[in-house]
């Protein structure tokens, strides 16, 4: 890749699918959640933030900087991802969720391929879009900001207004899928 490039790891939502936990320490085959998406992105980028609310000491020992919400109380993906662009020193920024735990090892590549001028590259799984999973350029955090002052809280419609590009990953569904629930654990476990 010609251009850096910091993973943001969304970690902080409220988790109540899961019964109010914090998700990325959920277990899924002997790890973390938040382990699985750090293991399947370490060759792929060269820097990682946490974005997370609660357990920031936990996070950090994981050995990369933790960052939470610029603006409290559980705004949505949205203002992770505005305070992930402010914190980010690379020009590209790489979010996904921590819930994630399959992403594909070709991930960055398969976007940054794609980007090219746009602004954001949003991988899409054959069936829907997987908005939290997208390549975006770090120059879009003072629009972002002025969209939240002005009440945006939809991460898909904020991407509308700009020049972005969907990539299609419908060889690999499977590596989209998540674990919002106890129930999602066991059933990805058997799959
Ligand atoms: N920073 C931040 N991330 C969030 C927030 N809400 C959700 N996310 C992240 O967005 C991604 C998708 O979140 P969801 O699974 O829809 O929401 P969740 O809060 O984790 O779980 P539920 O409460 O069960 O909906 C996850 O990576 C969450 O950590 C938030 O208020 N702030």
């Amino acid at each position: 890749m010609d251009e850096a490039i910091t993973a943001l790891v969304l970690a902080g939502g409220r988790g109540r699918r899961m019964g109010g936990i914090d998700k990325g320490w959920a277990s899924y085959r002997q790890r973390s959640l938040i382990e699985w998406v750090l293991s399947r992105l370490a060759r792929q980028v060269d820097h990682v933030l946490i974005n997370a609310n609660r357990s920031r000491t936990a996070y950090e020992a994981l050995g990369w900087p933790v960052i939470g919400d610029r603006s409290g109380g559980y705004q949505g993906p949205l203002m992770g991802i505005w305070s992930g662009l402010c914190a980010a020193e690379t020009p590209l920024v790489l979010v996904v969720p921590c819930d994630t735990p399959c992403l594909p090892l070709d991930l960055v590549e398969r976007l940054y391929a794609s980007l090219g001028a746009h602004d954001i590259a949003v991988a899409h799984d054959g069936e829907r879009s997987q908005p939290v999973v997208a390549l975006l350029r770090r120059g879009l955090a003072a629009d972002l900001e002025r969209a939240l002052a002005a009440g945006e809280r939809k991460v898909e419609r904020w991407y509308a207004r700009h020049a972005w590009v969907s990539v299609d990953f419908s060889d690999c569904p499977e590596a989209f899928a998540n674990i919002n629930s106890p129930h999602d654990v066991v059933s990805l476990t058997a799959s």
